[in-house]
């Protein structure tokens, strides 16, 4: 599945240098914050968003709102960070970064898998403040590579890793943020046990994410205890029955919204 998806990017990647050449990419080089990062570093839990519109082994996850408005419902919910789809695969498309940007002040993730510089400069072009990087798909070198082009744009990395093997590679570099991805992408099934496997082989270094597979407050609540800086979340936000109270259920990491009050006492109950 996923040397398919791969071959398809690089076909479509192909396609748009042509379209797009790189020159017009780089006329914007206004500096920009890293705000994704700073947006994660903010507090002790992030809730990064995902506006997932369909995946390639369930087909479409909902067809009852559109991009723009889960960005809307999950930034009221209280999101930290948004991550926007934009392959084919996944019924994304570049635009939808600006479409979210339109609606949202919060950072956005482009969620893709890049193979290729152009689609970092692409992401920068297109408004996004943060890149994924897969390390199941690209050498020791691209990495390197990757991180150090990312950093020149003023472009946040999330570097995915989902085996041992893969999260000793992202550690011999500088790599800020990891991201723990508890979706096999060889089967694509999840288990967020695939999470606390790997934390006791973390260096201590980089603020760490848990992808995938993250349904409710509770995974996110043993995330959080476990020592995991925020969760980033799909399918379990567009699949809820009430997309926005599963919001903000993730964001406050199944910690109960309204604390019951203090009783005074028994004769005058508090309605505040
Ligand atoms: O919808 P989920 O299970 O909450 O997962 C979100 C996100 O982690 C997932 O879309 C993802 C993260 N990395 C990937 C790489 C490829 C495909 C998909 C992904």
């Amino acid at each position: 599945m996923l040397a398919r998806i791969v071959a398809g990017i690089r076909q479509e990647v192909a396609a748009r240098k042509q379209t797009r050449p790189l020159a017009e990419l780089q006329r914007d080089t206004t500096p920009r914050p890293p705000a994704f990062a700073k947006a994660l570093r903010a507090a002790d839990w992030a809730l990064i968003a995902e506006c997932k519109l369909a995946s390639p082994a369930k087909g479409t996850l909902t067809a009852r709102h559109t991009v723009p408005e889960l960005a809307r419902i999950y930034t009221a919910g209280g999101a930290a960070a948004l991550s926007v789809h934009t392959s084919a695969p996944f019924r994304g498309r570049l635009e939808d970064i600006a479409a979210v940007r339109a609606v949202s002040p919060l950072p956005i993730l482009r969620k893709d898998f890049i193979i290729d510089e152009y689609q970092l400069h692409e992401a920068r072009w297109a408004g996004a403040d943060a890149v994924l990087l897969i390390a199941a798909i690209l050498t020791d070198a691209e990495l390197a590579r990757f991180l150090a082009v990312a950093g020149e744009l003023g472009l946040d990395t999330l570097v995915e890793v989902h085996s041992r093997e893969e999260l000793d590679r992202v550690q011999r570099t500088p790599a800020p943020i990891i991201g723990i991805n508890n979706r096999d992408l060889t089967t694509f099934t999840t288990d967020i046990a695939a999470t606390f496997a790997l934390l006791p082989h973390t260096d201590g270094r980089r603020l760490l994410v848990s992808e995938s597979g993250i349904t409710g407050g509770h995974d996110a609540r043993r995330l959080k205890q476990a020592g995991v800086r925020g969760a980033l979340v799909g399918e379990g936000l567009v699949t809820a029955p009430d997309i926005l109270a599963r919001t903000r259920e993730l964001a406050l990491a199944g910690e109960p919204t309204d604390a019951p009050q203090p009783r005074h006492t028994k004769e005058e109950p508090n309605n505040a």
